[in-house]
């Protein structure tokens, strides 16, 4: 079943940029679809528009058969707690003035009523941080520190364990992994391909890594330019078919 569609996405800044030209795609429900193009392509604005944090021009992004564009601040708001985001740098995700526990305790405290959680069991606080600390392997002792006491890794264990608390159904991850060492890096990857599974999450991954993209990704489109110039299953990364582009960055992996 389609999740998210996005059809005929048209965006521009103030500025002239034709950031977002045409942009046609559909995500399966649990299913990874990676987006891969190098930096300035518009990426990160495609994030922004599906999270609703940043209007389009024209076009239409359906969310659970919903089109999200013309809805008001007030109609959003049960979407967005289906719609959770990981983003690349997690020390600008956490408050630093908010202890571990705070964090992720904060999300049910917003939409709690709302969510109707069948993994996470909302007894009382400190239960709750507990599962969603051992949810990405993190020692529970950890959620009584602040964010500037955790190493960047663990801190996007805790980004990571805010955006599943309320189990939404897309989580945007948005260069993830990019401020991380190697060794974090495939260690989140896995700990994302895990969670995904067990929660029957899907995710939009953004990476201009294609490498990493490739190992997460069902299906897997390729950004240029603000347009989107191929889009393959995975298993057909490396047939013939693939545009040049694609070609030129497989190369780098190979
Ligand atoms: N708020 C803004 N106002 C004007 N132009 C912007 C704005 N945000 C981004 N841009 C421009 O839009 C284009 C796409 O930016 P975007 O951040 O979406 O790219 P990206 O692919 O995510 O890049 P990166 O991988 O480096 O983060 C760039 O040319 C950028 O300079």
């Amino acid at each position: 079943m389609t999740l998210l569609k996005l059809k005929n996405v048209i965006k521009s800044y103030s500025n002239g940029v034709n950031v977002l030209k045409d942009i046609n795609f559909s995500l399966e429900k649990k299913q990874c679809l990676g987006l891969v193009g190098e930096s300035g392509c518009g990426k990160s604005t495609l994030a922004r528009c599906v999270l609703q944090l940043d209007n389009i021009d024209g076009g239409e992004i359906q969310f659970n058969g919903v089109s999200l564009q013309d809805l008001n601040e007030r109609e959003l708001k049960p979407h967005r707690k289906n719609l959770q985001a990981v983003l690349q740098n997690p020390s600008s995700s956490l408050n630093p003035k908010l202890k571990i526990r705070e964090s992720l305790i904060d999300p049910y405290l917003q939409f709690g009523n709302q969510a109707c959680l069948k993994h996470f069991h909302y007894t009382n606080e400190e239960a709750f941080v507990t599962q969603l600390m051992e949810a990405v392997e993190l020692p529970d002792a950890l959620a009584d520190r602040y964010p500037h006491e955790l190493s960047g890794g663990q801190k996007q264990r805790v980004t990571i364990a805010r955006a599943i608390s309320l189990e939404p159904s897309l989580i945007v991850l948005d260069e993830p992994t990019s401020s991380l060492d190697v060794l974090s890096q495939a260690s989140i990857l896995k700990l994302l391909t895990g969670l995904r599974e067990e929660l029957d999450l899907s995710y939009l991954f953004i990476s201009h890594d294609l490498s990493a993209v490739n190992t997460m990704s069902q299906q897997i489109m390729v950004m240029r330019d603000g347009s989107i110039v191929d889009h393959f299953s995975q298993e057909n990364i490396f047939s013939e078919q693939r545009n040049d582009y694609t070609k030129e960055l497989i190369s780098l992996f190979e």
